[in-house]
């Protein structure tokens, strides 16, 4: 679905953001770029979208360069969701959640028809839809960030930190609500984030990344888990963490992968 193949990113100030990146993102899945600050990962996302421009290397969607594709078209077919929603202040939330339709030369009530279905999908009621977006709260303002990127079905979905600036028990409530939405429509998803947990609960991918946008390991939470490439994946996963939602116990002689709720998610070998 996606490909990077040998991504560098230089910035005119001479910064590496990103070096030699290679990665391929599956259809449908859902796929985490988690590291610490600096770590390239919005670089390599906005990669995708056009927003920036790789100095060498390229990105494909579908086999086809993105470098191909005019810049406006592209984006309107790939949902964007940032850590502050990105709402218009001045438009109601249901002309915030038709934007993209709107743009794309829908007509006013087909939009809102589609508008109101994708608030619905992401859990935001009737009586919400005409106010503006100073009038929610955080956790609304990033549901209808997600249901504005949703509504024009895009091919993928890019989510930088979405849920960074709510409080835990709403950020815990918005990643269900994720985990939920992508099994549902099957969107290809990248997921920016600096938290290895949120990485774990959501991805089937994650890529976990060193400064400089080097590759530190890429697989799925449980490969990651049994087996981390080194010291470094080991220490950012932190494998004796309280909080992790997957770990690993013996179970008959077999290591065994463990979900939060004491199921068996998984078994590494025997
Ligand atoms: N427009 C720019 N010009 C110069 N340097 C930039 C620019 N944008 C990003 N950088 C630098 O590139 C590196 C990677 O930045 P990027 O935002 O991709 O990392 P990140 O992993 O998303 O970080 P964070 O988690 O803090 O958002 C950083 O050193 C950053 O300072």
């Amino acid at each position: 679905m996606i490909d990077f193949d040998s991504v560098t990113k230089l910035y005119p100030d001479g910064t590496e953001a990103v070096r030699d990146f290679s990665l391929h993102i599956p259809q449908g899945s859902l796929t985490a770029l988690v590291g610490s600050s600096g770590s390239g990962k919005t670089t390599l996302l906005r990669c995708i979208n056009r927003m920036v421009d790789p100095t060498s290397g390229a990105v494909l969607i579908n086999g086809k360069d993105v470098a191909d594709r005019p810049a406006v078209e592209l984006r309107r077919s790939i949902g964007y969701v940032m850590q502050q929603s990105g709402l218009l202040p001045h438009r109601r939330v249901i002309d915030n959640a038709a934007t993209v339709l709107r743009l794309r030369g829908v007509d006013k009530k087909t939009a809102n028809e589609r508008a109101e279905e994708v608030l619905n999908t992401v859990g935001i009621a009737k009586e919400m839809f005409r106010r503006y977006p100073s009038q929610l709260s955080g956790g609304q303002a990033q549901r209808v960030g997600v249901a504005r990127a949703l509504a024009a079905d895009p091919e993928v979905l890019l989510m930088d930190e979405p849920f960074g600036a709510v409080d835990p028990i709403v950020r815990a409530e918005l990643q269900a609500e994720t985990r939920r939405l992508h099994q549902e429509l099957g969107t290809t998803i990248v997921f920016v984030t600096h938290d290895i947990d949120e990485a774990f609960a959501l991805a089937d991918q994650v890529v976990i990344m060193k400064t400089g946008g080097e590759v530190a390991q890429v697989g799925s939470p449980a490969q990651i888990l049994a087996n981390p490439a080194d010291d470094f994946v080991a220490q950012f996963v932190g494998l004796d963490s309280a909080k992790r939602r997957l770990r690993i116990e013996e179970r008959d002689g077999a290591r065994v992968v463990i979900a939060e709720d004491g199921r068996i998610a998984g078994v590494l070998d025997q």
